[in-house]
């Protein structure tokens, strides 16, 4: 899409009925204040499917109705405030994965201390996902494997969407096929069930009865997300029953957890291909978080201290704008009557969109060096600038659709960048001089990112702390 634009303009038109802008006026004109439009049909591609039954998300319906209800009734579980409630389930994970990178990888030589960082990342995030929707983690840190081949299914779910999403009537004979979903109903055929379905469906059996055989006086709160999810649903059964609950915490995991397992990955690359940046923030948490001994550093890095680090806070917005973890159009379809996008009048039923790489490369906003990772571009911008390059940072989305989870994800990639970084002595790329692979299926995912850690203490001190 990006070089779409470059060399066709600031308006593309991308299929028979559907137009991209560039301009980030474009996101004020289609996703802003007071703007409902519908999803395009690229959307009910993405739901899941359990037991043959097609299970909307939030992100899939096409219901804005049924959507707008049910985003009301539990977004107050992933307000700033709420999601710092939660932090003590993410450290856990980081203590959890920091210990497994550090018994399995660090300090060894050749092929043995070799990480393919970006699957490393992908098992965090998934299992701090877990971790936060069950009060579990599946385990995929510890078992070092695609527990249920989930991240598998995750990633050729989203590859699916993203191609049979440009014709979404080619979704009816494929995925959500009527026959193969009868039969899948009728236990004949299980093709097409997201294989998260069983552990969400055990988990939340096993929520219900642990309410439902204690006296409500004896029964403590659990703090996790399905927790949030069937409070929700006590409180509005109108809007929120099982089937909710079941689609709200697989979307978490397939909208949730490869996106910020990327992020991590990219925000890793970067700083390792530019060492400067590298050395600048090592120095900055060195400044402002003294290193501990490798038992208590998951504990001592305090989202709300970290969020004050400029420099930290720069090298995350610029990895935001470089790569964001979506990289297709989030498509509208403009209402009847038509509406004006950029000065440009379009007509209503017509499916419009823009893309975050694309405006997150604008050189009016952002400079001529849009191509490079330059965290620096944050703190030097004069404040009218720097309000500019905000408003039109895209990687959430924004307006009524805007992510449910982003206030997680910066919890997430607050914590873990610091957390390694101050565990290991050293973090570098296996071979400096080579590029990492990027593709686009929906996300916009990576390979060849292989690094090597060296622990902070060389001898046995390291291995006491195990
Ligand atoms: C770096 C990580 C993440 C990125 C870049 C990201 C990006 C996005 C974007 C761009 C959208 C809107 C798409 C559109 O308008 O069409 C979205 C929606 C959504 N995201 Fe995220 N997301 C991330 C993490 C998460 C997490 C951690 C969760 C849950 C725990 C989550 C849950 C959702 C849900 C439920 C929606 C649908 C919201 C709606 O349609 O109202 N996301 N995300």
């Amino acid at each position: 899409m990006v070089h779409l634009h470059e060399r066709y303009g600031d308006v593309v038109r991308v299929g028979p009925n559907v137009l991209s802008f560039a301009q980030p006026q474009a996101i004020k004109d289609i996703y802003g204040p007071g703007k409902v439009w519908e999803k395009s049909g690229y959307y009910p591609v993405q739901a899941a499917v359990a037991k043959g039954e097609m299970a909307h998300t939030l992100f899939s319906s096409p219901d804005l109705t049924w959507h707008n209800n049910l985003k009301k009734s539990v977004s107050s579980s992933f307000t700033m405030s709420a999601v710092m409630g939660y932090e003590h389930l993410v450290n856990t994970t980081i203590e959890v994965f920091l210990k497994e990178l550090n018994h399995r990888f660090a300090g060894k030589p050749g092929e043995q201390g070799l990480i393919d960082l970006h699957t490393w990342l992908l098992y965090f995030s998934f299992d701090v996902i877990g971790k936060l929707t069950y009060g579990a983690r599946h385990g995929f840190i510890e078992s070092s494997s695609d527990i249920a081949g989930i991240i598998c299914y995750v990633k050729s779910f989203l590859n699916y969407g993203f191609i049979a999403g440009q014709m979404p009537i080619v979704d009816k004979f494929l995925r959500h096929n009527p026959v193969l979903l009868w039969l899948e109903q009728q236990g004949v055929f299980r093709g097409s069930t997201f294989p998260g379905v069983p552990f969400a469906l055990r988990h939340m059996r096993e929520r219900i009865n642990y309410y439902a055989n204690r006296d409500p006086s004896e029964t403590k709160d659990r703090d996790d997300l399905l927790d949030k999810f069937l409070k929700a649903k006590a409180k509005h059964p109108d809007i929120v029953t099982d089937k909710e609950v079941l689609g709200l915490s697989l979307s978490m995991m397939i909208a949730g957890a490869e996106t910020t397992g990327i992020t991590l990955t990219a925000l890793f690359y970067y700083l390792l291909k530019t060492p400067g940046c590298y050395s600048k923030l090592q120095e900055e948490l060195d400044a402002n978080l003294p290193p501990k001994d490798f038992e208590t550093i998951k504990s001592d890095t305090n989202f709300s201290e970290v969020r004050q680090l400029p420099y930290l806070h720069a090298c995350i917005q610029e990895n935001f704008r470089l790569h964001p973890a979506f990289g297709f159009n989030f498509e509208r379809v403009v209402p009847p009557g038509g509406e004006t996008i950029c000065s440009h009048f379009v007509q209503g039923g017509v499916v419009v969109g823009v893309n975050a790489w694309v405006v997150h490369r604008d050189r009016s906003i952002f400079g001529e060096d849009v191509e490079q990772y330059r965290p620096e571009r944050w703190l030097d911008a004069s404040e009218e600038k720097l309000n500019q390059m905000n408003r039109t940072m895209f990687q959430f989305g924004t307006g009524n659709h805007v992510c449910l989870g982003r206030n997680i994800s910066l919890l997430e990639v607050y914590k873990l960048v610091p957390s390694l970084i101050r565990t290991f002595r050293q973090v570098s790329l296996d071979d400096d001089a080579k590029e990492w692979m990027l593709w686009n299926g929906a996300t916009v995912r990576m390979s060849g990112v292989n690094v090597r850690l060296a622990p902070r203490h060389e001898s046995g001190d390291n291995k006491t702390h195990m």
